[in-house]
């Protein structure tokens, strides 16, 4: 199957300090990638690149089979879509109308199309958040503005999907439910990679674990078999176990 996402020897440095360096993986359509590193390893700053808002310092960024700088603005935005780790919480709209800007890179009309609003429904109902789609956006909760923006995502029906810390805010049930939808967003077809701290998220939901650590790739490891190396686990705290879930799913606990 050919590679919806392809990178290349990646590196990115402010002034003499590298971040990223000869970062190289690549990624299929069904894919769900869970980018995780301590505080500072770089996750943000690659999920930046791929979306064409930093520019790195080596390396390409391929999607769909073209180098990233040979898309436009608007077909970059038709094929990625990113959810930043903070929003201005202070943006002047209506939660509908926040969704409704997912939709911009497929239209070139003043005013949303069925399909448009049929896109936009769909997603405040997935992510929990049509209730109050006429609230402001700034009378929100942390957690309900989460759902606007990850709907707002969802909207945009791009194949590749960037989530830095989408459950950022969220209750528990509705962690489980953000990451149950990625999921469900990879089976259909889609990429999704995202950025977080709960191992046990990613590790329960996620194909494929991308362990960033001093701007390298330290492990690149199937969820399903995180467990039969844990090498990887140091990396985070060396408070860390793990082990199995009853139903066999690795399962990590802090001592
Ligand atoms: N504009 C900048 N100038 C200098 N250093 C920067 C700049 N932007 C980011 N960095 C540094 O790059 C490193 C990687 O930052 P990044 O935000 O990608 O980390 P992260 O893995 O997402 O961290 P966290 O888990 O804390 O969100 C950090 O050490 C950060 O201080």
């Amino acid at each position: 199957m050919s590679s919806l996402l392809e990178i290349v020897n990646l590196g990115l440095s402010y002034g003499k300090r590298a971040v990223l360096r000869s970062i190289t993986f690549s990624a299929q359509p069904g894919e769900f990638l869970g980018l995780v590193g301590v505080n500072g390893a770089g996750k943000s700053t690659l999920l930046d690149i791929v979306a064409g808002f930093r520019r790195s310092s080596s390396g390409s960024v391929v999607i769909a089979g073209r180098d990233q700088r040979a898309w436009n603005l608007r077909q970059m935005c038709q094929r990625v879509s990113h959810l930043p780790q903070t929003v201005h919480a202070d943006l002047p709209y209506m939660a509908e109308q926040l969704v409704a800007m997912g939709r911009y890179p497929h239209t070139d009309r003043w005013f949303e199309s069925d399909e448009d609003h049929m896109f936009i429904r769909k997603a405040m109902e997935r992510t929990h958040c049509w209730e109050y789609r006429h609230r402001n956006f700034r009378s929100l909760s942390g957690g309900e503005r989460q759902r606007v923006l990850l709907a707002a995502c969802l909207a945009q029906n791009a194949s590749i999907l960037l989530l830095d810390e989408p459950s950022t805010f969220l209750d528990i049930e509705q962690q489980l439910h953000c990451f149950n939808v990625l999921r469900e967003e990879a089976q259909t077809g889609k990429l999704c990679i995202a950025a977080t701290h709960d191992l046990n998220l990613a590790l329960t939901h996620c194909t494929r674990l991308i362990v960033l650590a001093d701007g390298v790739i330290a492990h690149d490891i199937s969820a399903s078999k995180a467990h039969e190396n844990n090498d990887w686990l140091p990396i985070f705290s060396s408070r860390l176990k793990i082990g199995n879930t009853p139903a066999g799913a690795p399962w990590i606990w802090y001592q």
